[in-house]
């Protein structure tokens, strides 16, 4: 392996492994002791998202509902189920506040690369290199979570 290519290849298992190093065991208890705990919206919403992860369709999903209802605490069991079968799921916010509210949230602007004059911008660009780790991450990723407002979650996969 060359120089560059062992760099790349360290890279892409640092950033797996931090996707990865979740505590399945702790993860499948959450998800054990606080799905039975939703409401029934909350529970519509879940099993959809699982719904849409499990059958790899995907989607974008706006999650909107008033401050205090228990949105956050949703993303989180979604992050937990996800996580609790050894998949990747990202959780992005908008803000650094934003992030530290889901277990391994990161900023967007950080995460991808994004630009930071995407408003001046026309075309904005995320600034990841085609054989970077993260484009690799992205390749392989099973599900991405973006808390962009309080109020709204934009899954894909
Ligand atoms: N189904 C539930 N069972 C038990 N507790 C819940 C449930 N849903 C939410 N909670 C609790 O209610 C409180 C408010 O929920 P949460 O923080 O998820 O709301 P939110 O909609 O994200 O609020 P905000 O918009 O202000 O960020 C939290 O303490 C959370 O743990």
């Amino acid at each position: 392996m060359t120089a560059s290519n062992r760099h790349m290849h360290d890279a892409l298992n640092h950033e797996l492994q931090r996707e990865q190093q979740y505590d399945i065991e702790a993860l499948t208890e959450t998800v054990r002791t606080n799905v039975p705990q939703l409401n029934q919206q909350q529970r519509i919403a879940y099993d959809t998202l699982i719904e849409a992860v499990n059958s790899g369709s995907g989607g974008i999903y706006f999650l909107d509902a008033p401050g205090g209802t228990g949105k956050t605490f949703l993303i989180s069991l979604l992050l937990a189920r996800i996580r609790s079968r050894n998949d990747v799921a990202l959780a992005l916010a908008s803000s650094g506040i934003a992030a530290t509210l889901l277990e391994g949230g990161r900023t967007a602007h950080s995460a991808l690369k994004l630009p930071l004059n995407m408003q001046i911008t026309e075309t904005p660009i995320c600034n990841i290199a085609k054989n970077s780790a993260m484009a690799k991450i992205l390749q392989v990723i099973f599900v991405r979570l973006f808390q962009l407002f309080p109020d709204q979650l934009l899954l894909m996969n």
